[in-house]
Parts: C-alpha cells; sequence; structure tokens
C-alpha cells in the first residue's frame, strides 16, 4: 500500500512523542522526519528510551524547506505562538499542516489575542484555517490544507454538547462546564503547578474565567446555536497522569427524558466511531478511555430542577491532541477515520 510521508514539528513534547506512537502504526504513513527545537541532531532515543528500536533516525532542525523535501504533511505540536509563526512558512514551502496548537482555532484574530496575550497569525489564514472538531467537521476537513486541531478541553466539552445545543433541547444561555484534566494537558516542561508535590493528593483550579479555551468553545457553540453563547467554564488540575472530565450542566427547555437524550446522541454520533454514548444511568470515568481515542459521554436528566447533566470524557494526550491529529489527517486523505487509531483504552 502506498504511504504519504509526514514530518513532526515538537516530536519531544507529550503531543509529538504520542503522534510518532500512534503513527508507527498507521499502515498509510511513514515518519519521513522527527524534529526538535533543542535537540537536533541528536537520536530522540536519548530522551525517551521506550522508543529504543523503533525510531532509529536522529532529531532534524526546524527548516521547512528542508521538511518540504522529505515530507508531504507536517504536525506542529508546538508552543501556541510557535505555531503562529511556523505555520505560514511551511505552507509556502509547500506542506499541508496539522497544528495542534491554539494558535489557529479563534477566526477573530483580536479575540485570539485577548485570550492568548500574543499577536494573531495573519487573518487570511485564521480564515484558511479548517477547525478539525473531526465528528463534526469532518466535510470541511477532507482536501484541507490547513487543519487547526481543536483543544482538549474544547474537544470533551463540544462533543458532550453540541448534539443538545442543536436540536434546541437546552437553554444556550445557561451552561456551566467543570473540567479537570490531567497534568499532561500542561505540556512536558516543568512548573511549580504540574510539580510532584504540589499536585499529589492534591486538586487545583485555576484560569477560572480566564482559560484561553472558552472563545474556542463560545465560537463552536455560537455557530451551532445561531446566536452568541457565552458559558462559565472553570478547568481544575487533578492527581492523574492523563484524562479530562467535563461535567457541563444546562437547563432544558422542555421534558426530555436520559432515554431520550441516549437516542439523539446515539443517532447525532452514527456512523462516527470514536465517540460511544453510554446507556442511561451508566456514566463515564477517564480510564475507561484512557491510551484510545474515543470520547464517552453520559447523562443525567434531573426532572426536579429541569436541569440536564453531560459527562464527557477523553484522553487530552489522545483525543484532546494526537489521536484527532491522526483522525484529521485520515479524513483530509479520505482515508478511513480509524487507521491507526485503533487501540482499545489501556485497563488497568
Ligand atoms: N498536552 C496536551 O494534552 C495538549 C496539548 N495541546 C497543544 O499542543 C501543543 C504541544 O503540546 P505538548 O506536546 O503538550 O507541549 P510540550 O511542552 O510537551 O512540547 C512542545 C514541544 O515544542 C517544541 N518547541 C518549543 N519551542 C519550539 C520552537 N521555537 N520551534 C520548534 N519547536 C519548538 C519543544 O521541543 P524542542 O525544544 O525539542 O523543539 C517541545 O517538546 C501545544 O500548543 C499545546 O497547547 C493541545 C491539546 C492537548
Ligand atoms: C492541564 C493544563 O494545564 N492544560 C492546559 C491545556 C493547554 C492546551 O492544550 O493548550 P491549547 O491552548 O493549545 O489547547 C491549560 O489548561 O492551559
Amino acid at each position: 500500500m502506498e504511504k504519504i510521508k509526514v514530518a513532526i514539528v515538537g516530536s519531544t513534547g507529550y503531543g509529538g512523542v504520542e503522534l510518532i506512537r500512534f503513527l508507527l502504526g498507521h499502515p498509510r504513513v511513514e515518519i519521513a522526519s522527527v524534529i526538535s527545537a533543542s535537540s537536533a541532531g541528536a537520536p530522540i532515543t536519548e530522551g525517551f528510551p521506550h522508543l529504543s528500536n523503533l525510531v532509529t533516525r536522529p532529531l532534524d532542525g526546524v527548516d521547512p524547506r528542508e521538511i518540504a523535501e522529505k515530507a508531504d504533511v507536517v504536525f506542529t505540536a508546538t508552543p501556541s505562538g510557535v505555531s503562529g509563526k511556523l505555520v505560514p512558512q511551511l505552507l509556502a514551502a509547500g506542506l499541508r499542516v496539522i497544528d495542534l496548537s491554539g494558535d489557529f482555532r479563534i477566526k477573530d484574530g483580536a479575540v485570539y489575542e485577548t485570550w492568548y496575550k500574543h499577536e494573531a497569525p495573519e487573518a487570511g489564514l485564521l480564515e484558511k484555517a479548517v477547525y478539525g472538531l473531526s465528528e463534526v467537521n469532518g466535510a470541511q476537513v477532507k482536501g484541507a490544507e490547513l487543519i487547526s486541531n481543536p483543544g482538549c478541553y474544547p474537544t470533551a466539552t463540544l462533543l458532550g454538547l453540541i448534539p443538545v445545543l442543536r436540536e434546541g433541547w437546552i437553554d444556550p444561555g445557561s451552561i456551566i462546564i467543570d473540567a479537570k484534566s490531567g497534568v499532561s494537558g500542561a505540556g512536558r516542561g516543568t512548573s511549580l503547578i504540574t510539580h510532584y508535590a504540589e499536585i499529589n493528593e492534591n486538586l487545583k483550579v485555576y484560569k477560572v474565567n480566564k482559560h484561553q479555551h472558552i472563545p474556542e468553545i463560545e465560537q463552536c457553540l455560537s455557530e451551532v446555536a445561531g446566536e452568541a453563547v457565552t458559558v462559565t467554564f472553570t478547568t481544575h488540575l487533578t492527581p492523574m497522569t492523563r484524562g479530562i472530565m467535563s461535567t457541563i450542566y444546562a437547563g432544558l427547555k422542555g421534558t426530555y427524558t436520559e432515554e431520550n437524550l441516549v437516542e439523539l446522541y446515539r443517532q447525532y454520533y452514527e456512523g462516527k466511531p470514536f465517540v460511544r454514548i453510554r446507556e442511561s444511568g451508566k456514566w463515564p470515568a477517564t480510564k475507561e478511555v484512557f491510551g484510545s481515542n474515543y470520547c464517552d459521554i453520559g447523562f443525567a436528566a434531573d426532572p426536579r430542577t429541569g436541569r440536564l447533566t453531560i459527562i464527557s470524557v477523553i484522553d487530552n494526550v489522545v483525543k484532546g491532541a494526537a489521536g484527532q491529529a491522526i483522525q484529521n489527517l485520515n479524513l483530509m486523505m479520505g482515508w478511513d477515520e480509524t487507521l491507526g487509531l485503533q487501540l482499545s483504552p489501556v485497563y488497568p
């Protein structure tokens, strides 16, 4: 079977290393270049012995022309601010790009600058970038030149909310999202907040009303609802390595049972292999998706308060980053979207 060649910039970060893990098992992909800004020339196995005998080529430097000579598609698993400057050069060199950062997700540059606190990429590229929420935007992803991979919290939250919002079953002004993440969501760099002694046996709230994923969630929900939607979104850091649980509350506009919700979601996600809907009264846990590309969703509808609770879980490094990026590569190329991603969650 003919293979395409891919390169990974930021291959020494959590997202990059996870891309390598899945792409090594992808039947239609050859990893042509693993790239590092700080360790070019060194073998990747120096920092990641678990890749011994699996990735034998040394790390390449960040040179868009060289990358274009080796590869057809490049993943940029680079920090926000870095992607915004690098991606235009990669596109100009003729590459197709799947960017994992937040730099191309927000269509309005001024909104981006308010939340990310640095300069937005050029407006034309923000317009061109396809927001790669695979289950929702798969048709636009096909053939795209630049895919902006969604954030980890937005992935769990939007997949949990879109069907019920689109159907008009909830009040768009009533949405509250309470989300928790494992520490790998913060990337591989060390910081006091993710230091073992600070997070072990601890639960921390952070970036209250200031999280950079708020405008991304609101942008997508507003498109779905056809009106401006604002949300209350609170993030927590938990003492686990991987996993996101997004617990979402909204006021119901009618009397809907959990059975109605299960049916609605199963219909909406029919033919979408990575979204699994729990039956009534069963709620998903982060361990049930650990190491996999699944998003599992469950519900509780409370007739006493008229409120709906949606619980949506993903592995932040997989469905929240590298896995969805590969799903988007598959959709971009017109392949079966599960190629290279058919791993069950790790248990126990
Ligand atoms: N971790 C997660 O769960 C998620 C992460 N993301 C986003 O994906 C991106 C990658 O995240 P993650 O892997 O966790 O981050 P990490 O901090 O673990 O890795 C980022 C990598 O980027 C590389 N890098 C840094 N500066 C440059 C530069 N100037 N040019 C080229 N490469 C550079 C670094 O490697 P080196 O110095 O070797 O080049 C580093 O390994 C980020 O934008 C993040 O916000 C999105 C969803 C979820
Ligand atoms: C636990 C943790 O710190 N998570 C990070 C997720 C960041 C991320 O994924 O960055 P993007 O904006 O590129 O999506 C955070 O809350 O900022």
